[in-house]
């Protein structure tokens, strides 16, 4: 055990930790030169399109240090604040982090938080300035802000290029000399701790674990403490680029372990694994409970896709224990679920895996955040959906959620980010000078304008040079609206949002004129109406239009008539049938994209 270090990467996003894995995979020759592509560990294909690591994920390396050869296990992890919550199981799993820091970027707001979620769970902490290779790196600027950050030397800081390689060796060299070897008894009995799991579809569920104390073989009979169920360990083994079975898996060590589990809900992101014989006597603290930030409504595209969306929710939650989802209805869409994610970008995530990973087509309507809403006798009901808000004579008061931001930027795009934050009811904590003219200003802000359209418009206004974090804060009492739209007369409930009072007219404007854009023309006017209660406050039209696309190819050529039609069909897809008016996916994100 004293050969093992267990550690993850952490920093903001893009500041280069797939990266630099790959360098560390390479040098350790965990990968051979030729099977090496660029960020390995981001095995999603969505991960490589987009560029972002989205799920964290293990691989265990050895290294030989000064004749002895020592197991690194690294866990490269998320930037994007939507999933720092995938950041905080691995840094459970782990004893050491390296805090990279982007040299030409300074640090920034992830920076900060996810340095704070490493030193909670008491982690050793590495600081790497990266990118030294360019020639826009900031070395002195950037180890000065380290300094203060941390409270540590400056001979503390190790200078690495995740592009040339240089620094890696010593790098590999500082885990091992710096990051203690995972504590614990070979000899008590199982206290394994699972931090992550997926469903792989020949093999079926599988468990990733930390062993904290004991170990677990190949055919033993081992219980789950939260679910109390019991399974033979038909397999265990190491992580690798792929699974590496093996006979035993001690004390410190991560590793996976396949056995039988039929069904999503029995393993759970933070359980305990001991065995049946010798059970250990407490189960290990697990994770905090994560609760969702934004809901929204997701919906298949053919409704006698309800129970396989279901299925596949199932599946997708084995591997985000952060996504949550209930059935429910629409009259607009039929029958769904409201799921709960931790942001924007989360959201659209799901959708996608939805996608490609289950060949479901969806259609996910507004997001929105979670309201209090007290009755008159100070009751609360919790309302994950504008539609299943009480009568308005019930209610007595609407709470919604607060979060306290904190912004990292350049002091001379202070101005317009407070203006922005004024106009997103934002109010002013405090500011703290960082150094030099770079300036953190705290403001809390409702959850509801943050999903919306913030982080786009900071980034605009501040030219890249802000960074953003936030967690959450408070409920407050706000004066809210309920805002309905109106497709020929019809009340969309899918469309309804809850807003605030003095924006409500304008907003309503806003939705009208948008969905005028985004609906498309069809054989009828369409009339789209915003009301509060019974009072209509914005109307747009639709105008008819006699669409025949074929009309064009006068009689013969049939196959290019055919062709035609087939992409009238593809231009279907992602349309649901609201009445009698045929209403596309993005019409229903229509509140994202207001000017
Ligand atoms: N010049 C230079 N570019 C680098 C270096 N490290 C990373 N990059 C580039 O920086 C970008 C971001 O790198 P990633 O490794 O994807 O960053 P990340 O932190 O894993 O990103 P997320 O997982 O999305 O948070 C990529 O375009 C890399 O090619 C470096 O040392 N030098």
């Amino acid at each position: 055990m004293k050969h093992i270090r267990n550690f993850c990467i952490i920093a903001h996003i893009d500041h280069g930790k797939s990266t630099l894995a790959d360098r560390l995979l390479e040098y350790t020759q965990t990968i051979e030169k030729k099977a090496m592509q660029s960020q390995v560990l981001d095995d999603m294909d969505l991960e490589r399109e987009r560029g972002i690591t989205i799920k964290s994920h293990a691989i265990q390396m050895k290294y030989n240090y000064r004749g002895s050869e020592y197991i690194l296990n690294l866990i490269d992890t998320p930037g994007h604040v939507d999933f720092s919550y995938e950041v905080s199981r691995s840094i459970a799993a782990c004893e050491g982090a390296l805090l990279i820091v982007d040299a030409t970027q300074g640090i920034q707001a992830q920076t900060i938080s996810n340095l704070y979620m490493a030193l909670e769970n008491n982690l050793e902490i590495i600081p790497v300035l990266n990118k030294i290779d360019l020639t826009n790196a900031m070395i002195e600027e950037t180890e000065d802000q380290i300094i203060d950050l941390l409270s540590c030397k400056k001979t503390d800081i190790l200078r690495t290029s995740g592009k040339t390689g240089e620094g890696i060796i010593s790098l590999l060299d500082t885990i091992v000399e710096k990051i203690p070897a995972p504590e614990g008894d070979a000899k008590a009995p199982l206290q394994a701790l699972i931090f992550d799991s997926v469903f792989n579809a020949f093999r079926g569920i599988v468990a990733y674990f930390k062993i904290i104390n004991g170990s677990i073989k190949k055919g033993d009979q081992v219980k789950f403490v939260a679910t109390g169920k019991e399974y033979e360990a038909n397999e265990v083994g190491i992580l690798k680029l792929s699974m590496i079975p093996k006979k035993e898996i001690t004390c410190g060590e991560v590793g996976y372990i396949i056995s039988g589990i039929k069904t999503s809900k029995e393993v759970k992101v933070g359980d305990t694994i001991t065995h049946v014989k010798r059970p250990c006597n407490l189960a290990i603290d697990g994770f905090k409970e994560i609760k969702p930030m934004v809901f929204a409504g997701v919906y298949p595209i053919k409704s006698e896709n309800f129970e396989n969306l279901r299925s596949s929710l199932e599946k997708l939650q084995l591997n985000d224990a952060s996504l949550t989802f209930q059935a429910e209805s629409s009259i607009a869409l039929g029958f769904g679920f409201r799921c709960g994610f931790l942001g924007l970008l989360h959201m659209e995530i799901i959708q996608e895996r939805l996608y490609r990973e289950f060949n479901m087509d969806v259609i996910t309507t507004i997001p929105n955040v979670s309201y209090k809403v007290y009755d008159k006798q100070g009751h609360y009901k919790e309302v994950h959906n504008p539609a299943g808000l009480p009568d308005p004579i019930l209610i007595d008061y609407i709470e919604e959620p607060f979060i306290r931001a904190s912004i990292i930027t350049n002091i001379k795009y202070i101005g317009s980010i407070m203006t922005l934050c004024l106009s997103k009811r934002g109010i002013l904590i405090k500011q703290n000078y960082i150094s030099g003219d770079r300036i953190e200003i705290i403001y809390d802000l409702p959850l509801s304008e943050i999903v919306i359209d913030f982080y786009d418009k900071l980034k605009s206004i501040s030219k890249g040079y802000a960074s953003f974090d936030y967690h959450m804060q408070d409920y407050h009492p706000s004066k809210l609206v309920k805002l309905d739209i109106l497709l020929n007369g019809e009340p969309i409930d899918a469309l309804s949002t809850l807003t605030y009072i003095d924006n409500a007219v304008n907003f309503g404007r806003r939705m009208c004129e948008k969905l005028k854009e985004l609906i498309p023309r069809q054989q009828f006017d369409i009339a789209i109406q915003a009301s509060i209660g019974t009072k209509i406050i914005a109307r747009e039209t639709i105008k008819a239009v006699r669409k025949d696309v074929t009309a064009k190819c006068y009689g013969g050529d049939i196959t290019r008539k055919r062709k035609l039609l087939e992409k009238q069909k593809e231009g279907k897809k992602r349309m649901k049938q609201v009445g009698n008016v045929e209403v596309p996916q993005k019409a229903f994100f229509a509140v994202l994209k207001l000017n």
